[in-house]
Parts: structure tokens; C-alpha cells; sequence
């Protein structure tokens, strides 16, 4: 390549601070060209990503992304693109692109080309966003109690704070947008592994409708929960990225009724002149859940005045009591279930000399170990894991059917019959009861969690298909984000964007809130290192 351009090496343009809309009015206004964004976000991966604050974020680079934003620089003035036309972004591990490997994070598959790149990952390349790489995630993206490792990646740190965790299993995902190394990235949420991220890095994310965006050419995990998700530090340019992932694939039946029922009134909006723009909106506050953290309790109370002061008005709901405690009763019997043979109707497009099966995999993530000496890289507690789905192979058993033929559809119809009877556009809740977790099990004084399940209410969203839209409500005295919940009617992704454009510019708009505002890691000495290093 050529020399670092002038107009990045200065430093008050502060590009790993700016959001997808401000990059879009950028690169609009001709201050900065997508080459030069691809070679900034490389350089800062470069610096910050395998050295340094070691944030374990990605895994592999994309080859081309810079011939491509030049290619892309060439026809920027032209008519017809759409607001991610020239936008670097980076990608989960489980999802296909053509010419990287699908490794899910496993050492095992670290050779597995796909056939294809993924439905999802070609809508975004035809809206004309440039792929930075692949992220790191939790291995198979499912935990076993390590949210953010895997064996060809290790541990992903939060970009907030270096000795806190950043959940999973889109662990890369959230922590390169969060640590300023692309403007958006797109994960994948089952039972919470895009929500729980957001909320660890303080991000913006929308689990859409089941459906709303195929499933093709992604490692399965439960595809009856299974749905990619976009991540991003703005209400609006999640939104733009929806729109442009979403759209009906002959692949995934599931995604039938985008033609009937597309995404409406997801385009720009103009600044709210209206003081009370969620007038007329009813959003239910979950009265009977678990608390687990004083300071997401205040950030919450203090949400719900502001949702107030929008017009929105807050009424008190309370859920039947089987939709706080969901994974014993619908998701689990689910996950347990569907995981193995969908695995393997996956790993069928892989050359022959891949593992097709859940036990050729544990066989050679067992041989992997053998030849590690004294640190496995992949943990025992994985290997039992898998071992407990081998054992638990139920796909065509009562109990399964059972809970996808009856339960499921029950717990769909009851939430929305709720819904519609106390006239409700929302539920509104914290994320997680918890904030972002210590990395390790060690002593730590700031840390404060008084729930067994934090998570338990954002099962509802994995067990009826609905769109559940996080975004950032404060900061910890620890100094990491915590995020609010707003879960919508099937199919109302715009609803919920509509409100959450309305908080998060209120939030932006108020001084006494210390909020996620900005990229962490955003110190000069490390800038000016980053842009000195030289991307390829
Ligand atoms: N893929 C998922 O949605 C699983 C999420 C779960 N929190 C885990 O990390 O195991």
C-alpha cells in the first residue's frame, strides 16, 4: 500500500468514535472515503486487537476489503445507494463467507470453507458494506460457563473495562463495535447471545421477528430460536442494517412473510420537534421479575420517567408466572433437542476431510487436547457438553414435539392476546438483572449480582419469535454500560425503534447522564499508535 492518508492521521477526526449515521453524512460530504475507513479500522484491529489491551475480538480478516472500498470509492457519487453503501463491518464466526473458514470458533473447523457466503452476509455486500473479517465468539456459541472463549480465539474482553466479561456468545461482535474496529457488526441470538453482548458493551441491538432475516449459511444452534442480529451504537443505523439483512430466502422458510409484512418506517426521521413523540404509546413495566443489581434498579426507574416524560405512558404488568422461568418449560427441552442433527444437515456442505458429525468433532477436539500437554484449548467442560447432547438426542421424541407443536405456539398467542387486552406496544424491562460479569472467578469488591438467572426474561423473546430491541440506559459506578429492554408484537420491529430513537436522544441530550457515548480505548497515545501501524 501506499502511505498513511493525511486525512486519517488526523487525529481530531476521531473515527473510532463515530456512529454509522456520522460516518454516512462523512463519507456524503466527501471528508473521509471508505478506503480510508477500511485502512483506520484495519490499522486500530492491528494495534489493539492482538496486542495491547489484547481485546480478542476477531479472528479472521477479510482479503480485499480495501480493494473493494476502492471499488466502492469510484461509484460513491452515483444515484441509488442506500446509507450502508461504503460502511465497513465485521461478522460472527458462525456465519458463511465465501473464502473464510465457518469455524464457530473451533479449532476443529478451522479449515471448513463454505460453499457460499451466508443469505444475510450478501444482502449487506449488495447494499455495498465492505467485510472487515470474522469475530470471535464463544465456541459453538453455546457456553458451558466460559461466555466469550474459544480455543482459536481465547477470551474476548470488554472494551469498558479489560478484566470484565462481555457475554456471549457474540462476544466479538460486541466488543469490535464497542472498541471502535467497525461502525456495525452483525451476531446471532438463540437464547440471548446478541442481547446479553449489547448490554455488556453498551450497544444498540435488535433481535428481529424469527424470520425477518434467513438463517441460511449459519452454524445452527436451536433454529427455532436461531436469528441473526444487528449490532450498533445508534438506534438509526440498526435500523438501516435490518432493513437491508432482512428480506424473504427460499433457504429458511421462516422468512415467507417479509414480502407480505416488509419493515416499515425504518427511514431517517427527522429531529424530533415534538417534545412528546411517544405520545399515545403503552409500554408495560414487568412487575413480578427478579432484581439482581441496585444500580440497573435506578438506571431503570430513572428509564421509566423518561419514557414518561416522552409521552409514552408506563403501566404495571404482570407476566403469568411461567414466562419468568421459560428454559426448563420451552427453551431447554428446544435447545437440547435441535442442536445435534441440525449441526450436522449444516456440516454436510463441507469438503470431506471436515467432521460431519457432533461426534467426529469431540473426537478430534479430544485428539486437539491430547497434543496440548498441561492447557487443553478446549476446555473438559465443553467436551462434557457436547457429550450431554450426544446423549440427549431427541429431535422426533414425544416430549420435543410436544413443546415445538404445542407449547411454543401457546406461549406466542398468550403473550399477544396480553398484549392486545391491556393495549400494550411494548414490555419494558433491564436486559440483564446483572451488569457485565469479572472475567475470572476472583474477588471483586464492585461487583454486585443477586440473581441465579439474570437472563430469565429475555427467554420470552427466544420462545415466541418476538423482536426485542437493547440499547444503553447509564454506566455502573464500575464504569460498564447497562442496557433496557423494550419487547414488541410479532413483526413490530418499527414500533420499537421508534421509541428507542426517542430515549436514546433524549438520553444523548442529558448532561447528568454518564452514558456510553463513545467508543472506550479511546486514548490519543493509543490512536496515534494505531495509525501508525500499517494495515495490509
Ligand atoms: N447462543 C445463545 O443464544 C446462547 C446464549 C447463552 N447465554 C450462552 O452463552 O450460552
Amino acid at each position: 500500500g501506499d502511505g498513511v492518508d493525511p486525512a486519517i492521521s488526523d487525529r481530531s477526526l476521531h473515527l473510532e468514535q463515530k456512529t454509522l449515521p456520522e460516518l454516512r453524512a462523512m463519507l456524503d460530504r466527501g471528508e473521509v472515503s471508505s478506503e480510508q475507513l477500511t485502512r483506520f479500522y484495519l490499522a486500530r484491529i492491528g494495534a489493539l486487537d492482538d496486542q495491547g489491551p489484547t481485546i480478542n475480538a476477531m479472528l479472521d480478516l477479510a482479503p480485499g476489503a480495501i480493494a473493494r472500498a476502492r471499488m466502492l470509492d469510484r461509484h460513491r457519487y452515483e444515484s441509488g445507494h442506500g446509507p450502508l453503501y461504503g460502511i465497513p463491518f465485521v461478522v460472527k464466526d458462525n456465519v458463511d463467507v465465501k473464502g473464510l473458514p465457518t469455524s464457530g470458533g473451533s479449532m476443529v473447523l478451522s479449515h471448513a470453507y463454505p460453499k457460499d457466503s451466508a443469505h444475510m452476509v450478501q444482502r449487506l455486500e449488495q447494499a455495498g458494506a465492505i467485510l472487515l473479517g470474522k469475530t470471535n465468539m464463544t465456541e459453538f456459541a453455546a457456553s458451558y460457563g466460559e461466555p466469550g472463549y474459544s480455543s482459536r480465539g481465547g477470551i474476548t474482553r470488554n472494551p469498558w473495562r479489560l478484566d470484565r466479561s462481555v457475554l456471549g456468545s457474540s462476544s466479538g461482535s460486541a466488543a469490535a463495535v464497542a472498541a471502535g474496529f467497525a461502525p456495525f457488526s452483525i451476531g446471532t441470538d438463540t437464547e440471548g447471545s446478541v442481547r446479553g453482548p449489547a448490554h455488556a458493551a453498551g450497544l444498540v441491538a435488535m433481535r428481529p421477528t424469527l424470520g425477518r432475516v434467513s438463517r441460511d449459511g449459519i452454524i445452527p444452534l436451536a433454529m427455532s430460536f436461531d436469528t441473526p442480529a444487528p449490532m450498533t451504537r445508534t438506534v438509526q443505523g440498526n435500523a438501516w442494517v435490518l432493513a437491508a439483512m432482512a428480506g424473504r430466502d427460499e433457504h429458511d422458510d421462516a422468512t415467507w412473510f417479509n414480502e407480505r409484512a416488509p419493515l416499515k418506517g425504518l427511514d431517517p426521521v427527522p429531529a424530533p420537534e415534538n417534545p412528546t413523540p411517544l405520545q399515545g404509546l403503552r409500554v408495560g413495566v414487568i412487575e413480578n421479575r427478579q432484581a439482581g443489581n441496585a444500580e440497573i434498579e435506578a438506571h431503570f426507574a430513572h428509564a421509566l420517567k423518561r419514557l414518561k416524560a416522552l409521552g409514552a405512558t408506563p403501566v404495571r404488568a404482570t407476566l403469568e408466572r411461567h414466562y419468568l422461568d421459560l428454559w426448563p418449560t420451552a427453551v431447554g427441552p428446544v435447545h437440547q433437542a435441535e442442536f445435534q442433527p441440525q449441526l450436522e444437515r449444516y456440516l454436510r456442505q463441507f469438503d470431506q476431510d471436515q467432521p460431519h458429525t457432533l461426534k467426529e468433532i469431540m473426537r478430534r477436539c479430544e485428539a486437539l487436547n491430547q497434543h496440548a500437554g498441561n492447557h487443553p484449548p478446549v476446555t473438559p467442560r465443553r467436551i462434557r457438553g457436547m457429550q450431554y447432547r450426544l446423549d440427549e438426542r431427541f429431535e422426533g421424541s414425544p416430549e420435543y414435539l410436544e413443546v415445538v407443536s404445542r407449547r411454543l405456539p401457546e406461549l406466542r398467542e398468550h403473550l399477544a392476546q396480553f398484549m392486545a387486552n391491556n393495549h400494550l406496544d411494548a414490555l419494558v424491562f433491564p436486559t440483564e438483572a446483572c451488569p457485565a460479569p469479572p472475567l475470572t472467578d476472583g474477588k471483586h469488591n464492585d461487583y454486585e449480582c443477586t440473581t441465579r438467572e439474570p437472563f430469565a426474561l429475555g427467554y420470552i423473546a427466544s420462545a415466541t419469535g418476538f423482536p426485542e430491541l437493547t440499547m444503553p440506559m447509564g454506566m455502573t459506578s464500575a464504569g460498564v454500560p447497562v442496557n433496557l429492554s423494550l419487547l414488541g408484537g410479532e413483526r413490530q420491529e418499527a414500533v420499537l425503534y421508534r421509541m428507542g430513537l426517542a430515549f436514546m436522544q433524549d438520553v444523548a441530550d442529558d448532561k447528568t447522564l454518564s452514558l456510553p457515548a463513545m467508543a472506550p480505548l479511546t486514548d490519543p497515545g493509543r490512536a496515534s499508535a494505531t495509525l501508525d501501524r500499517r494495515s495490509p
